[in-house]
């Protein structure tokens, strides 16, 4: 047992929005921008839904290094991160290196920007002109085929390559190599047929509808690769297949850990422009150990229909990274004209957690066979405990993360409600909640603390930027994806337009900032650099620093109590940042004069590279195992292992729908569309005001004091034993380690100045 074995405990959402929300602005809101990736929605009868999506800058943009194009068949080499890459030596690769690379790897890509007619499965029409745009941000279907790669520098033969496939992080992640090879005649030949040389240009078209592609890919050689390069030099079709047949033999026997073949097919909803495709290439028998990556934007731009087959050089995250070899990637796509969503487009696949009004669970989407986490909301639940405006204020929230594309945000892609419930639909992230590993490790290293703590600094920056405060910081709303960055979830508590001060009371006990408990003028938006401090001693020490059994022993241990840190667990840089969060004097704190950037600034980040970690270009201390996109074992069994028939169970309960009145309440959970923000923010202050009568505990009534006193020494006793109640764990106790003088060389009565 540790000090993680249950979960944060006394979340307090007490609504009184008609309090929080006495400003003009009631809507959640901030200012919408005009990027691309803007939300959009569609209404039915039954069910509203809604999309969004989120914009990569453009410098992410992967320029060909050379281009031969003939009537719309595009040839070239790219190296995939050759603009992007935070490692300056990629980025220096000149284009005379490039061009040598495609002299010497011979890469092709073969593209088509289709001039062909198409059908998706909605039956709308694709024009045949790759010209002609249908709307502003592209919404469709994505197909990418992962076939293969060469050369991969493992570390044995007997690797296991997989690839880790985001785009507008949704995550796709493969199985293992094909295990068996063709490599008899007939399907050679059967591969023939599906190999077409356009008339007028050397290169080798894939067509790229032939249901027959995949016994192309795998009949070819082992490198499809090689053959395309083969082909770019050659424009005799015959002498093409006969290379193939000279090669196979040896080429099959080469098949192993370095030469994968895959094949693996996977479908992503497009819902915005400018989308950023992300390869990343793992062993699973080698401790998930790093191949390579590649990043490309798909062209999706103003068309209705485009596809792509190319092989890109594989490239490093960072300059220690040793990778080498090449990947083919194809990919395809269709518009849709779909804009309506609801319940019966998702199958429910596991519960993945519960929260205060409703369950998490894994789904898939039936169309694309994407996997997501479908929060489903109770109205009743909701509208018993007053929570409309926080409901709608946390969908807000995260409507407009996504158009911003805060990367730390756990991103929103649906929305749409029911009679009965609210759905928001956020993309899968496979990692788990932070809870998890801590639970399973019971502390972190320094390192890869401060690894997940900047990127909570990037992510509260964004959001105190936009002038909303988080309010519910903890290790239970920190996901990790499948690569091993983390994504905030859960904005219920959150509170948008905070220009000042707001003093509801709500927050999880052992994260409470001490003014929320005391300073009956209100409180700021610093309340979520507290909760920080309290975050990354619990990561680094592997207890709460406040942590006690009772409520309000633990008000008092925040109001007044001293921080103790044990010997040799945190670099002085790291506890001079905890201290400085941890400064009961809001005003005082760490990040009140420039917010995150003042973080930022602390000497505890000095080798932190702030571009290369918001593009997520820093290797993440710790990679999930996973076995599958749908693989739910990073998340507590006493969910997942739940039968999922209860969500059916949930809606039969939840079948009486609310009256017309508490219906309308809901009108602000549905997006109809940007000019529609005015009406919404109307909806929610009439909202609002009807919760005027809501529970809500006076700030101040807690603990008597005064935030802003020095710390009482005699309040809290650390070391009298008494208020070790929190052992209820095993190794890391505190009883055992954090309240031994021997093992303490520091403590702090939290009046610590900057
Ligand atoms: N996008 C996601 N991917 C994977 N798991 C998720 C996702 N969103 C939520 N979860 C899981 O569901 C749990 C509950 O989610 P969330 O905190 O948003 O719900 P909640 O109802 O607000 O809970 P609470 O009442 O505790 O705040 C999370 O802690 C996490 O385990």
């Amino acid at each position: 047992m540790n000090f993680f074995t249950s979960k944060s405990k006394d979340k307090y959402k007490n609504s009184d929005m008609a309090n929080e929300n006495k400003h003009n602005n009631t809507s959640g809101f901030f200012p919408m921008t005009s990027q691309a990736g803007t939300p959009t929605t569609a209404i039915s009868s039954s069910s509203y839904a809604m999309g969004t999506t989120s914009a990569i800058p453009s410098q992410h943009v992967i320029s060909p290094i050379r281009t031969v194009n003939k009537e719309n068949v595009t040839a070239t080499t790219t190296s995939a991160n050759s603009t992007q890459d935070s490692n300056r030596s990629n980025i220096g690769r000149s284009i005379s290196q490039l061009s040598n690379n495609i002299n010497n790897l011979n890469l092709v890509q073969v593209q088509d920007m289709v001039n062909e007619e198409g059908q998706d499965s909605e039956g709308a029409n694709f024009s045949a002109q790759a010209s002609g745009p249908t709307t502003d941000i592209p919404r469709g279907k994505l197909e990418v085929t992962i076939i293969e790669a060469r050369n991969l520098l493992t570390r044995s033969k007997d690797a296991e390559p997989y690839v880790v496939c985001t785009f507008e992080s949704s995550e796709f992640i493969s199985d293992g190599p094909e295990k068996n090879v063709a490599s008899n005649e007939n399907e050679i030949n059967a591969s023939q047929e599906n190999i077409d040389i356009h008339k007028h240009n050397p290169l080798p078209v894939i067509k790229e509808n032939n249901k027959n592609l995949r016994s192309l890919y795998t009949t070819r050689s082992s490198s499809q690769l090689e053959k395309l390069m083969h082909d770019n030099n050659n424009s005799n079709y015959h002498k093409t297949l006969s290379s193939n047949n000279q090669n196979l033999s040896c080429n099959n026997n080469a098949r192993d850990g370095t030469n994968p073949i895959w094949h693996h097919t996977t479908i992503f909803d497009v819902l915005g422009a400018h989308s950023e495709l992300d390869i990343s290439v793992y062993d699973s028998n080698n401790d998930d150990m790093f191949l390579g990556q590649i990043k490309l934007r798909p062209n999706i731009n103003s068309t209705n229909f485009a596809k792509n087959c190319q092989g890109y050089t594989l490239q490093k995250r960072v300059l220690d990274d040793n990778v080498s070899g090449e990947i083919l990637v194809k990919w395809e796509y269709r518009s849709t004209k779909k804009r309506h969503y609801g319940p019966s487009d998702f199958e429910v696949l596991r519960l993945l957690g519960k929260g205060t009004f409703g369950q998490v669970y894994q789904v898939k989407k039936k169309d694309t066979k994407r996997i997501y986490a479908m929060k489903v909301l109770s109205k009743k639940v909701i509208v018993k405990k007053n929570e409309i405006a926080h409901t709608i204020g946390e969908r807000n929230i995260l409507v407009h993360s996504a158009s911003k594309t805060c990367p730390f945000i756990v991103s929103l892609k649906f929305s749409f409600q029911t009679p009965t419930d609210l759905y928001l639909v956020t993309d899968y992230m496979s990692g788990g909640e932070l809870f998890w590993h801590l639970q399973k490790e019971g502390r972190f290293t320094e390192d890869r603390a401060k690894f997940y703590i900047a990127q909570l600094v990037l992510a509260l920056e964004y959001l105190h930027d936009n002038d909303i405060v988080y309010r519910d910081l903890k290790p239970e709303n920190i996901l990790l994806d499948a690569n091993g960055n983390i994504a905030l979830c859960d904005f219920g508590l959150s509170k948008a337009d905070l220009k000042d001060r707001t003093n509801t009371f709500c927050g999880t006990t052992e994260y409470l900032a001490p003014e929320l408990l005391l300073d009956e003028t209100g409180y700021t938006k610093m309340v979520d650099f507290w909760s920080l401090g309290v975050l990354i001693f619990e990561m680094c020490c592997g207890w709460s620093p406040f942590f006690a059994e009772d409520n309000q022993k633990m008000y008092q241990k925040i109001a007044f109590g001293k921080v103790k840190f044990p010997r040799d667990i945190l670099s002085p840089e790291g506890r001079s940042f905890v201290k400085g969060l941890l400064n009961r004097n809001p005003n005082h704190r760490l990040g009140s004069i420039d917010d995150g950037r003042e973080l930022r600034a602390h000497p505890f980040f000095a080798d932190i590279e702030w571009d290369a970690l918001r593009e997520k270009k820093i290797v993440p201390p710790f990679k999930p195992h996973l076995n599958s996109e749908i693989d739910t074992s990073n998340f507590d069994p006493e969910f997942t292992q739940a039968s999922t028939s209860y969500m059916n169970k949930h809606q039969l309960m939840a079948a009486t729908p609310l009256s017309p009145a508490m219906q309308a309440k809901f009108a602000g959970f549905t997006f109809v569309d940007e000019s529609a923000l005015d009406d919404l923010y109307h909806n929610g202050y009439n909202n609002r005001k009807m919760l005027q009568n809501s529970y809500f505990m006076q700030p101040g009534s807690f603990i008597p004091g005064d935030p802003n006193l020095p710390a009482d020494e005699d309040v809290i006793d650390e070391d009298d034993g008494s208020d070790h109640d929190m052992n209820h764990s095993g190794v890391n106790s505190p009883s055992q380690m954090s309240f031994d003088q021997h093992h303490m060389d520091d403590e702090f009565g939290g009046r610590f100045e900057m």
